[in-house]
């Protein structure tokens, strides 16, 4: 990380400031150009931060960082020192990297209303409605999530939903370099656990849900909860300057877990009746969501192109979390009827005369048994599911996801979503575990177009979506689950470019000309082109 770009003249001291560390060895008065978590990236003066990981440990590459010219080391086990370079030990890397990043960018997150989402499910939706809301309230916006990280004219790709510490100050000291008033962020368990968000002053807290999702990680969902708590029950209490909000999900049991654990201030929203934020004469069509809200702010008549009852519950969240900040209802009700969709989220890919293609994010069993059942109250006249699991993720959650699919379509293509270092028919061999146990059949391609209930089994996805579509017919629906807006996929350590809009694209065009393969379809236009 170089320091050009960031605050000049900071020294040592001042970044280890309010920080708990065992042993130094060295001038702490030393100055600091800037900070790094990998070797590979450390620049002369720098200090670098050892972390131990999943895969290696920062601690092996110190002699690298130092070659590279780093003047301080942070690290957790005790070395010989080398002579001109200061160190540091700490009980916790992570959680300094996350403390001296805060101090080297002089806590930009003071300078802006941070607000953090969590929860297994409705993160990114939730996190586009704010975006919306603020931005009718006519304020600067920043978003930081899944799908992107976004401020001004600048859209970054996210290679992760919560950037490491470092990474993340830095971008939200370039937040308010920009003016940024809201920076709204998804904080997901792994930057729980990983110290990421640890020295962000969050201005409010949000919890959307708990279901069974990165057990490989978290192990059981009393851990995971765990994690997730931390964001209200940690990091809303550690500053004591100004009241600090959580807005929770009352009508999910994990939401009435963490509220008893939340300090004052804090919004409930749900459909029961002690909810803080409730919703009232609900209409859910296709065209979206029209509701009206009763809030402590008043009562909201809104409407908003979003489809589901699940979404209304991000609507909900949004509502709360901006009311209880400041935002006027009026802004609210405007914001939630401007946004015009989530990129991945049912987003369509229609063609007229055709069945509608609904591209989702939907990767866990609870996201998946939500958007059914909304699909379900849509009345469409079949729906067809293609889906996979994420291979090197939790495992546990496939045959649930099978289950569900299994209960919420007429037809289901079982096919591969990231598989990354695993064998697909194995990962779909899980999966199929759960679609037995529900007896359902498998077809063949006649019986699923003859309007058969059942499973096929095709792992490329490419293959899947295009079979999904040869077999849709007008009046139906085609759910593409997964992989959202992922314009790629993971095959063993391989990524290769993969958009399921683009593959259901071109799987309709064909469809609407009659031809099974959109291959031939390119062909003969490069031959048209050549001619
Ligand atoms: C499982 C996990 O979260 N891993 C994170 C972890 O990586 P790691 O444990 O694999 O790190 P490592 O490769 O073992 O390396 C250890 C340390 O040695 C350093 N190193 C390594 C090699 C070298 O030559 N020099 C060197 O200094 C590395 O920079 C690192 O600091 O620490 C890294 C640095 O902090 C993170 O970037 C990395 O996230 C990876 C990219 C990841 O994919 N994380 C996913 C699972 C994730 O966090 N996902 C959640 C979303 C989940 C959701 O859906 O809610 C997210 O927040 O995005
Ligand atoms: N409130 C909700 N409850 C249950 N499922 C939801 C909810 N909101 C969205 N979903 C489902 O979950 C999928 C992912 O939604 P979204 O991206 O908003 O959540 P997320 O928490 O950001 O997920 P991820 O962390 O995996 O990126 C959607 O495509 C939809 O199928
Ligand atoms: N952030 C989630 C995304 C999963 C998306 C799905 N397409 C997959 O690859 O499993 C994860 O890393 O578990």
């Amino acid at each position: 990380m170089s320091g050009l770009d960031g605050p000049a003249g900071k020294n040592l001291a001042q970044l280890l400031s309010g920080l708990k560390y065992l042993r130094i060895w060295g001038d702490e008065q030393v100055p600091v150009q800037g900070l790094a978590y990998h070797s590979g990236r450390v620049a002369s003066g720098e200090v670098f931060v050892a972390l131990k990981g999943c895969q290696t440990d920062g601690h092996l590459y110190i002699d690298k960082a130092i070659e590279r010219g780093a003047a301080v080391v942070v690290l957790e086990d005790a070395v010989e020192p080398t002579p001109g370079v200061v160190c540091v030990q700490v009980p916790d890397t992570r959680l300094a990297l996350a403390h001296m990043a805060a101090a080297f960018y002089d806590h930009p997150s003071c300078n802006l209303t941070v607000v953090g989402i969590t929860g297994t499910n409705g993160k990114t939706t939730t996190s586009y409605l704010l975006e919306a809301i603020w931005q009718a309230s006519g304020a600067q916006v920043g978003v930081i999530g899944t799908v992107n990280c976004r401020f001004g004219s600048q859209v970054r790709s996210s290679p992760v939903t919560t950037p490491e510490s470092l990474d993340l100050q830095d971008l939200l000291a370039e937040m308010r370099a920009a003016a940024v008033d809201c920076a709204i962020m998804e904080v997901s368990s792994h930057a729980l656990d990983l110290k990421r968000v640890q020295a962000v002053r969050f201005a409010a807290g949000l919890f959307t849900n708990l279901s069974q999702d990165h057990l490989d990680y978290h192990g059981d969902m009393e851990s995971y909860f765990a994690v997730k708590s931390r964001l209200f029950c940690e990091l809303l209490t550690d500053c004591g300057d100004g009241p600090q909000l959580a807005v929770i999900n009352r009508d999910d049991p994990w939401g009435q877990k963490l509220l008893p654990q939340t300090s004052p201030p804090v919004l409930t929203y749900g459909f029961a009746a002690g909810a803080d934020i409730r919703p009232e004469d609900i209409t859910l069509t296709h065209q979206g969501i029209q509701a009206r809200l009763h809030t402590p702010y008043g009562r909201l008549d809104i409407v908003s192109p979003l489809m589901g009852r699940y979404n209304l519950y991000n609507i909900l969240a949004a509502s709360g979390a901006a009311l209880g900040l400041g935002i006027s209802p009026e802004h609210v009700v405007t914001g939630l009827a401007n946004i015009t969709g989530v990129d991945g989220r049912l987003e369509p890919v229609a063609a007229p005369g055709q069945p509608l293609v609904l591209v989702d994010y939907a990767h866990t069993p609870d996201a998946l048994e939500k958007v059914l059942a909304a699909l379900k109250a849509l009345d469409f006249d079949r729906i067809i599911t293609v889906f996979g699991c994420g291979g090197d993720r939790d495992r546990r959650k496939r045959p649930l996801m099978g289950q569900v699919v299994a209960r919420g379509s007429d037809v289901v293509i079982i096919t591969s979503d990231n598989p990354r270092t695993e064998e697909p028919l194995a990962i779909i061999e899980d999966i199929l575990a759960g679609l037995r146990e529900m007896n359902c059949p498998r077809l063949d391609v006649s019986e699923a177009r003859e309007g058969h209930r059942g499973y096929l089994v095709i792992a490329d996805r490419r293959q899947a979506i295009r079979q999904a579509i040869a077999i849709g017919n007008p009046g139906e629906v085609i759910l593409l689950a997964g992989k959202g807006h992922e314009t790629y996929q993971i095959l063993g350590t391989r990524r290769i470019h993969f958009d399921d809009r683009e593959e259901a694209a071109a799987a309709l065009s064909a469809r609407a000309k009659n031809v099974t393969d959109p291959d031939k379809l390119r062909q003969a236009a490069n031959r048209r082109k050549g001619a």
